[in-house]
C-alpha cells in the first residue's frame, strides 16, 4: 500500500503510547517524529513541515486538568499555524478538549483510541491541512486579488473563470465595494484579449455633455475644444475590454447611443461621418437592480439585454462570513507592505471585531479601515480602536437575527442527531469542520 506523504509528530510523555501510535501510523503515513518531553517539539516543528501533531494532553504526574495541553497547542499553533493538531484525552476529560477545539485544535481523540477511528481522524486532518496550504499559496501569490474560500465567492470565480474563456458581453451586479471592478479586471486577465487594453470608464461621474466625445471620439473641429483628431476609449479599448462602470446611471437618452455601438459593432468619431469597426469585449456594471429600473422604464430593455449576455452577482461581505478574517489578513499583508510596516499584527480582540461587524462597505470599508489602523497604529499590533469601527451602530453580526436562530437550531439537532459527532454533523450540514466549530462557538453551542 503507497504511504500518504506526510509528516506527523506525535507527543506523549508515556514511550508505550508513543510507540503504538508510531507502529499503527507509520503502515499509512510517510514520516512519523515521537517526542516524550514536549520541550523537544520545538526543534521538529522548526526544522520540518510537520502536517499533523497528536498532542497528549497531561504531562506532570498531579496535574490532569489538560491546562498543559492547551498550552502546548497554542505554542504549536503559532510556532507552525498550519500544522493540525490533535488532543488525545482520557475518558471523562472531554472539556477541556472542547475547550482545545475552540483555541484550534483540529479534533480530539479519546484514550484509549480505537485504531479505526484513529487513522480516520488524522486523516482527515492531512486532507484538511493540505487544503489549508493551497489556498495559502494562491493567497499569498498575489497581493492584488483577494479570491476567498466560501461556497459563493469560489462560484463567482468559477463563473468568470468560464465566462472569460469566450467573447460574450458581462454584466456584472452587487453592492458598492464588493469588487466588481476587480473582477471585470480579472475576466479581462483570463481572457484571450489579456494581451491588450483594458479601458476602465465610470459612467456615473462622465458629464453627460462629454459623454459622445469621450466614448467615441471626436473629429478636429467637431465642436470649440476639439484641436486634434482624438480617439474615444472604445477606440482605445480595440482589441482589448472595455468596462462600463455604473452603467445603471447612463440617462436613458444616452442610452440609446450605447445600445446602437454594441448591436452594430461599429462607431463613429464625433464630427465624422465614416463608421469604424469596433472589436471589444464589453464589461459593464452597476449596484443598481437593473430589472427593476427596466419595469420602471429607467433603462432600456434591448440595451439590458445586450448588455447581460452573462450576469455575475458578486455576493456581499455578509454573505461571505468565513472570509472575512483572511480578507482582512490579506490587506493588513498589503498596506504592511505598502506603509512599510512589515511586523504588524492585529490583537486578538480587533479580530474578533472585525469578525463580527457588518461591513455595509464591503472590501472598500475594510480596506479603508485597515489601511487607516496601519498609519495609526503606534506600535506593531491594531488595537480595537485603531479601527474606528461604528460599534454602536446595532447592525454588527453580533445580534442574533431570525435568521440566525434558525440556523442555530439546525446545528444543534444535527449535532444531537449525530451524538456530537463533528464530522459527521459538518457533512450533514455541508459545512466545512473548521465552519461547524466557528459557528458552534458563535452560538454558543457545547459550551456547558
Ligand atoms: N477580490 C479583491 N481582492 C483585493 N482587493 C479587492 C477585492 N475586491 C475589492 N477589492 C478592493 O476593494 C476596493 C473596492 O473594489 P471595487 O472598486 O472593485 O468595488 P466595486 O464593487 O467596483 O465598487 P463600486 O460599486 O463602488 O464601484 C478596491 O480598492 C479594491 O482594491
Amino acid at each position: 500500500m503507497k504511504k500518504i506523504k506526510s509528516n506527523i509528530l506525535i507527543i506523549d510523555d508515556q514511550d508505550d503510547i508513543l510507540f503504538s501510535a508510531k507502529m499503527l501510523l507509520k503502515k499509512y503515513f510517510e514520516t512519523i517524529f515521537t517526542v516524550n518531553n514536549p520541550k523537544n517539539m520545538i526543534k521538529i516543528l522548526s526544522e520540518n513541515a510537520i502536517d499533523v501533531v497528536l498532542l497528549d494532553m497531561n504531562y506532570r504526574i498531579g496535574f490532569e486538568d489538560g491546562r498543559e495541553g492547551i498550552y502546548l497547542l497554542k505554542e504549536i499553533k503559532t510556532l507552525s499555524p498550519h500544522t493540525s493538531v490533535i488532543l488525545m484525552t482520557a475518558f471523562g476529560k472531554v472539556e477541556t478538549a472542547v475547550e482545545g477545539l475552540k483555541a484550534g485544535a483540529f479534533d480530539y481523540i479519546l484514550k484509549p483510541w480505537d485504531n479505526e477511528k484513529l487513522l480516520s481522524v488524522v486523516k482527515s486532518a492531512v486532507k484538511e491541512g493540505r487544503k489549508e496550504k493551497k489556498h495559502l499559496e494562491n493567497f499569498t501569490k498575489d497581493t492584488t486579488l483577494f479570491k476567498g474560500n466560501s461556497a459563493v465567492i469560489k462560484k463567482v470565480y468559477s463563473l468568470a473563470d468560464k465566462v472569460a474563456k469566450t467573447d460574450a458581453n458581462v454584466l456584472i451586479l452587487g453592492e458598492n465595494g464588493t469588487g466588481k471592478s476587480i473582477l471585470a479586471r480579472y475576466i479581462h486577465d483570463k481572457s484571450s484579449r489579456k494581451q491588450q487594453l483594458f479601458v476602465a470608464v465610470d459612467l456615473g461621474s462622465l458629464n453627460e455633455n462629454l459623454f459622445e466625445s469621450e466614448l467615441f471620439g471626436y473629429a478636429k473641429g467637431a465642436f470649440t475644444d476639439a484641436k486634434a483628431d482624438t480617439p474615444g476609449r472604445f477606440e482605445t479599448a480595440q482589441g482589448g475590454t472595455i468596462f462600463l462602470d455604473e452603467i445603471g446611471n447612463v440617462p436613458i437618452h444616452l442610452q440609446s447611443k450605447l445600445l446602437q455601438v454594441i448591436q452594430t459593432k461599429a462607431f463613429t468619431r464625433l464630427g465624422e461621418s465614416k463608421e469604424r469597426p469596433l472589436d471589444v469585449r464589453i464589461v459593464t456594471a452597476t449596484n443598481t437592480d437593473l430589472k427593476q429600473e427596466v419595469v420602471s422604464k429607467k433603462f432600456r430593455e434591448d440595451l439590458y439585454y445586450r448588455i447581460n449576455t452573462m450576469e455575475i452577482t458578486v455576493p456581499p461581505l455578509r454573505e461571505q462570513i468565513e472570509d472575512i478574517v483572511p480578507l482582512a489578513q490579506f490587506l493588513l499583508n498589503k498596506m504592511a507592505l505598502k506603509y512599510d510596516r512589515n511586523e504588524i499584527i492585529f490583537e486578538k480582540d480587533a479580530l474578533e471585531l472585525i469578525k463580527k461587524y457588518s461591513w455595509n462597505g464591503n472590501i472598500r470599508e475594510m480596506e479603508n479601515k485597515i489601511e487607516r489602523a496601519v498609519i495609526l497604529c503606534e506600535n506593531n499590533c491594531i488595537k480595537v480602536s485603531d479601527l474606528d469601527l461604528d460599534t454602536v451602530s446595532g447592525d454588527s453580526f453580533l445580534e442574533e437575527s431570525p435568521l440566525e436562530e434558525l440556523e442555530k437550531n439546525t446545528i444543534e439537532k444535527v449535532l444531537i442527531k449525530n451524538n456530537f459527532n463533528i464530522s459527521r454533523s459538518a457533512e450533514e450540514l455541508k459545512l466545512s469542520r473548521a465552519s461547524l466549530y466557528r459557528r458552534m462557538e458563535k452560538y454558543g453551542i457545547g459550551n456547558n
